[in-house]
């Protein structure tokens, strides 16, 4: 601890971890037996990140919003600031007095590398900096084959995870009688970072949609143990019921954090409302979050290069602009697909088995390279996330770690009559098609002429023709991918 009485502070940097329950490094300023001042830096220039899209935008205004009032609620002086980085949280320090400088750790590259300069400039003018794991069950390097190296296959990878114990028990949020407020800093206006849409404003469905920050965290995790924990294991692959926690946008931001996830869920089990088959299920699919982590750690550009080099060779055709857009319109003629991408559009969030039918409808039925889709989503995903928008387009593709063969091509009516069975789901986001009898609602084009005029759809009018034929489309696929598989 610097010895200088002049840096009698501790300043709290919030990144993606905006919460104060289990939130390690909160606890640690809070320890620190000195004052505490809290910061949130907004980098425009991004110090070589990749910019946040535009619905994480608007989301992270919203958890910032919420933020400022939980850390006012226990006498915690927070600001916001805008500009490069390392240049601000040093500035911030200085003008604090800050003797220690707290945070949780980032698993980006470039923001690792940011992290590492900001801690060694810091450290080298005497101020101590501690960092700590707010983010994943277990750190990506403490995981190891055991011939040594990272994992590449999804089994062992959890196996080993499992075999390092239960996850850390969360900590509690510091009541305002453990905290000894630091000087404010001088800060902007959330608004003033122009984070949210305003012409036009878009983002009503996102309202609607979401609360977001801690508190929308804890009630939409709440409801899911009450309603939807149970019978997870199955129903979760059912985008027309309410069977999934819907917490990946608050995980993205730290609004919640795993251990919160997985000891509340484990607590349900115990307590009989629910079965160990759904909270095992429920952790594994934490356990994927903690695999994407494992990924990108150990191949920091996931979004951007083929996992596996094979897929350099790909065929990928240019994207057809009209296919393209209707893909991302939710105009392709299947009703699937285009629910799934109306969903996204209008709520920032897609249901995880929609996700795979509509990136395999892109990847495999357009051919269009997977790095495509993922830049979509990651502007359109209130829940964009660098490990997992990346490892899931990877393995649709059939490029990514422990992937899906190439030559599984979703059939986009199978899985809409598997996974959506009263139609449900297509009906909510694709109205026009409301009064299709439920035996053509998956396939319209196959309905008979006064099927649809009864529905009041004409195809080509009100509701789109498929834009390709998806059987047709699967044999290019797999020509495709037999160019490669030499
Ligand atoms: C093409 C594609 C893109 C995706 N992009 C993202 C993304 O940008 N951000 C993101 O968080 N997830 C992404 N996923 C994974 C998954 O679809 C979402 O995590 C899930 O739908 C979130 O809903 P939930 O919180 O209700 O999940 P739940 O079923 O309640 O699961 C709980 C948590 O486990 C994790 N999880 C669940 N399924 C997966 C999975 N397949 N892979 C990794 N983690 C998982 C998430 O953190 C999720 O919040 C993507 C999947 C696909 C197929």
């Amino acid at each position: 601890m610097t010895s200088d009485p002049g840096r009698s502070c501790t300043l709290l940097w919030f990144r993606e971890d905006l919460r104060l329950a289990d939130n390690p490094a909160l606890t640690a300023a809070a320890r620190s037996g000195r004052p505490v001042t809290a910061l949130y830096v907004f980098d425009p220039d991004l110090s070589g990140a990749r910019a946040l899209g535009a619905a994480s935008r608007w989301w992270l205004a919203q958890s910032l919003r919420s933020l400022a009032d939980d850390c006012a609620a226990i006498g915690l002086p927070f600001a916001v600031r805008a500009g490069p980085t390392e240049k601000t949280v040093r500035k911030a320090v200085a003008e604090a007095g800050a003797g220690l400088v707290v945070w949780n750790r980032r698993y980006v590259a470039a923001e690792r590398d940011t992290d590492a300069d900001i801690k060694s400039g810091l450290r080298d003018e005497g101020v101590d900096v501690e960092s700590f794991n707010a983010r994943l069950l277990y750190e990506p390097w403490e995981i190891e084959a055991k011939s040594g190296g990272p994992l590449k296959v999804y089994s062992p990878f959890w196996r080993a995870c499992r075999a390092k114990g239960e996850p850390a028990e969360p900590l509690p949020k510091p009541s305002k009688a453990k905290i000894a407020a630091g000087p404010k800093l001088k800060g902007i206006a959330i608004d003033d970072l122009e984070l949210e849409p305003t012409k036009p404003d878009w983002a009503g469905g996102l309202r609607e949609a979401w609360p977001p920050g801690e508190a929308g965290a804890g009630k939409t995790f709440s409801a899911f143990l009450k309603h939807g924990l149970k019978g997870y294991a199955t129903d979760r692959d059912r985008p027309d019921r309410p069977a999934t926690s819907r917490m990946s946008p608050y995980l993205r931001f730290g609004e919640i954090g795993p251990r919160q996830l997985w000891h509340a869920a484990k607590q349900a089990a115990d307590g009989g409302d629910a079965s160990a088959k759904d909270v095992d299920k429920f952790h594994a699919e934490l356990g994927w979050r903690e695999f994407s982590y494992h990924l990108l750690h150990n191949n920091p550009d996931l979004a951007a290069r083929n996992f596996n080099a094979r897929f350099d060779e790909f065929p990928w055709r240019k994207p057809d602009p009209a296919h393209l857009r209707a893909w991302r319109k939710g105009l392709t003629g299947y009703p699937i697909v285009d629910a799934g991408m109306r969903q996204l559009w209008s709520t920032g969030w897609m249901h995880n088995r929609v996700r795979m039918i509509c990136a395999s409808f892109l990847i495999k039925d357009l051919l269009v390279d997977w790095r495509v889709g993922e830049d979509w989503f990651w502007d359109t995903l209130v829940d964009a996330d660098p490990a997992n928008n990346a490892a899931s387009w990877q393995w649709v593709a059939g490029s990514g770690a422990d992937a899906a063969p190439y030559f599984r091509v979703f059939n986009p009516t199978l899985q809409g009559e598997k996974f959506d069975p009263e139609g449900a789901y297509v009906k909510n986001f694709v109205p026009e098609l409301k009064d299709v009898p439920l035996k053509w609602l998956h396939r319209p084009w196959e309905a008979p002429e006064e099927a649809l005029r009864a529905a009041g759809v004409t195809l080509g009018k009100d509701y789109p023709k498929p834009i390709v034929d998806h059987h047709a489309a699967r044999d290019r696929a797999l020509a495709a991918f037999d160019r490669i598989k030499a």
